[in-house]
């Protein structure tokens, strides 16, 4: 496999782009090990973002019953092409953040780094088995963080309240090519049942994370004009308000859920709160 990758790399004399994160896995047991926590089979549609040289579509096109690819660098669509003969892999030549997403069971892939928060808000966005992704290890331990801990963030919190999202394994920058400056991990993702999701209003979340070592009460004052209200409103709202001596870093999906319709409940509509 790392034979391959760089036959193909001197063949099309590929020079990665950095801007587009182009760090291409050289160690097959990785791709061995997450496409088996994917219990990938012929049932699956696997959604990859990234192909790249291939070197995890091959794989995944050998399990799968249909693989779609989408990758947003010609000169790797044009190498796709004339390298491999998939029967069962449909490349999309786009932007993953921009194009619609097909129908999918199962998402696996080595994730360019630069759109891991927009393509996990929008793959959440979508119903799914399993998500087994690679990520920027930072990017990693927020998304898996628990309410209270160091790295809890509103990423922390919009997955929690829709997918249970564990580590599984760290990786060092030696496993790929050419090396990166950060180190990554895994990350498997599954949507929690849809009765369970919790919605929640993007500005309110964003409104109080701006802010997230205050408490609730000073958050909302802080960032009155993100939802849309005056000061002397906010003060009227955070009257009676659960959780307002909480800090923003405290708060679960279920905690923000009650201060949304304590906010609805006090005569401003949810549409009251601007979404972006
Ligand atoms: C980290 S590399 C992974 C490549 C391959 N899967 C591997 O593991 O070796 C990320 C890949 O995503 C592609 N990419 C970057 N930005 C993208 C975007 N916005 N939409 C789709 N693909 C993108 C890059 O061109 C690159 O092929």
């Amino acid at each position: 496999m790392r034979d391959r990758l760089f036959y193909l790399i001197s063949k099309y004399n590929l020079n990665p782009r950095k801007d587009l994160g182009q760090n291409f896995l050289v160690v097959p047991d990785i791709i061995e090990r997450n496409i088996e926590r994917a219990g990938v089979s012929e049932k699956d549609t696997v959604l990859e973002i990234g192909p790249g040289l291939g070197v995890l579509t091959d794989p995944l096109s050998k399990r799968a019953g249909k693989v779609y690819a989408i990758e947003k660098d010609g000169r790797i669509i044009e190498i796709l092409q004339r390298e491999y003969d998939w029967p069962n892999v449909e490349i999309i030549h786009g932007d993953a953040v921009k194009v619609p997403f097909p129908e999918f069971s199962k998402v696996v892939s080595n994730l360019p780094y630069q759109i891991s928060s927009p393509v996990t808000f929008k793959l959440l966005k979508h119903e799914f088995e399993k998500g087994v992704l690679i990520y920027q290890l930072e990017f990693a331990e927020r998304m898996v963080a628990k309410p209270g801990e160091k790295n809890y963030s509103r990423l922390s919190l919009m997955v929690r309240a829709k997918a249970h999202a564990e580590l599984v394994e760290r990786i060092g920058r030696g496993a790929f090519w050419p090396r990166p400056k950060v180190d990554s991990a895994v990350v498997i993702l599954e949507p929690k049942p849809r009765k369970e999701r919790i919605e929640l209003s993007e500005n309110l979340v964003k409104a109080l994370f701006q802010h997230r070592r205050s408490t609730v009460a000073a958050a909302l004052k802080k960032s009155s004009h993100m939802i849309g209200a005056d000061k002397s409103t906010v003060r009227r709202i955070i009257e009676g308000m659960p959780h307002a001596s909480k800090r923003v870093f405290q708060l679960s999906p279920e905690d923000v859920l009650e201060i949304e319709n304590h906010i609805k409940n006090e005569g401003m509509p949810l549409n009251g709160i601007r979404e972006s």
